[in-house]
C-alpha cells in the first residue's frame, strides 16, 4: 500500500496513466457512486426550510427546467445537509450529480466530492485568468451534459471569474446562451465566513472579487436557510454568531471584536494555560 509501481523497476520507463484512463477512471466513479441507506434518510429529517429548498430545486430537476440557485446560511443551518439530501435523492434515481466546492476540505464531506478546480479543470494563468480544458467531444463533457444536478458548496470563497467561466464551459457544452447551460446548480455558502483571496488585495477587493459583484450573482435564485442546526440548544451563541456576522457586534477601543466569556474554553497544555 503506498508505493509507486516505478519503485519496483519493473518496467523500464516511468509508468505513468495517460490524461483520458485518469478521465475515464473519474467518469467511471461518478457514473457508479453508490447512495448509502443513511444518506437516503437524509430527506426525511430535513427541518421546514431545508425542505422547502429541497422542493424547488427537485422539481426544477424532475421538470427538465433551468435552475440557478444560492443556498444562503449562516454556519451550522444545514447547506451540507441538504446537499447531501439533494444528491442522494438524484443518484438514486440512476442519474448524474456532481458534488464540488471550491475547497478540498469541503468537498471532502460531500460524497464523491471534489473540488470545482479539479472537476472542471479550471487553471488559472500568471495573469489570473481562467479557463478550462475540458473538450467538447471529450467522456468529461458527456458526464456535466449528461449530469442532472451539479453542487458547488463554498461559493463565497472563490472568484466571480471563476464562477463566470463555469458559466461560459456550460454555455458552450451545451450549446446554448441560457444562464449554467440551463443545468440545474446549486452553490452555497456564506459570505459571513472567510472570503476569497486577492494577493495584496484590502478588505474592499475580497468583496469586489467574489461572486456577491458578478452580473450572476441578481440572476440566481436564493433559497434561505436560518435555522441553526448545530447550536440548535444554544440560541445566546446562535445570536452572537449572527451579531458578528453581519457587523453588528460593537468593537472594542482597538477594532476588535470582544468574543463573550461564555464562549471560551480554557485548554490547559502541560499543565500551562
Ligand atoms: N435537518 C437536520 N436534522 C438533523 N441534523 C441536522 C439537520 N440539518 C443539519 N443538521 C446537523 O447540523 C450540523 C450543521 O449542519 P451543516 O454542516 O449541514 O451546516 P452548514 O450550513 O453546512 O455549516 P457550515 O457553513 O459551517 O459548513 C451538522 O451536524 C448536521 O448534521
Amino acid at each position: 500500500m503506498g508505493h509507486n509501481i516505478n519503485e519496483y523497476k519493473l518496467i523500464a520507463e516511468n509508468f505513468k496513466a495517460s490524461k483520458a484512463t485518469k478521465e475515464g477512471r473519474e467518469i467511471f466513479f461518478e457514473r457508479n457512486i453508490i447512495v448509502t441507506e443513511e444518506e437516503l434518510l437524509l430527506r426525511q429529517k430535513l427541518n421546514h426550510e431545508q425542505q422547502m429548498a429541497y422542493n424547488v430545486i427537485i422539481d426544477r430537476i424532475s421538470s427538465n427546467r433551468p435552475g440557478a440557485f444560492f443556498v444562503d446560511g449562516p454556519g451550522g443551518t444545514g447547506k451540507t445537509f441538504l446537499y447531501r439530501a439533494l444528491l442522494a435523492t438524484v443518484r438514486s434515481k440512476g442519474f448524474i450529480a456532481l458534488a464540488t466546492a471550491t475547497s478540498g476540505v469541503a468537498a471532502s464531506i460531500l460524497p464523491g466530492g471534489r473540488t470545482a478546480h479539479s472537476r472542471f479543470k479550471i487553471s488559472i494563468d500568471i495573469d489570473e485568468n481562467f479557463s478550462c480544458n475540458i473538450s467538447k467531444q471529450s467522456s468529461l463533457a458527456c458526464l456535466i451534459r449528461d449530469a442532472k444536478l451539479i453542487v458547488w458548496d463554498e461559493v463565497s470563497t472563490a472568484k466571480k471569474k471563476m464562477i463566470e467561466t463555469f458559466d461560459l464551459l456550460l454555455k458552450d457544452l451545451l450549446n446554448t446562451n441560457v444562464l449554467f447551460g440551463g443545468k440545474v446548480v446549486v452553490f452555497g455558502g456564506d459570505f459571513r465566513q472567510t472570503l476569497l483571496v486577492v494577493r495584496n488585495g484590502k478588505r474592499e477587493d475580497f468583496i469586489h472579487e467574489s461572486l456577491l459583484y458578478s452580473d450572476i450573482w441578481p440572476r440566481l435564485e436564493k433559497l434561505q436557510l436560518s435555522e441553526n442546526m448545530r447550536a440548535k440548544t444554544d440560541p445566546a451563541f446562535c445570536e452572537s454568531l449572527m451579531r458578528i456576522g453581519n457587523g453588528k457586534e460593537p468593537l472594542t477601543s482597538e477594532n476588535k471584536i470582544e468574543i463573550p466569556k461564555s464562549l471560551l474554553s480554557l485548554i490547559l497544555l502541560n499543565g500551562n494555560l
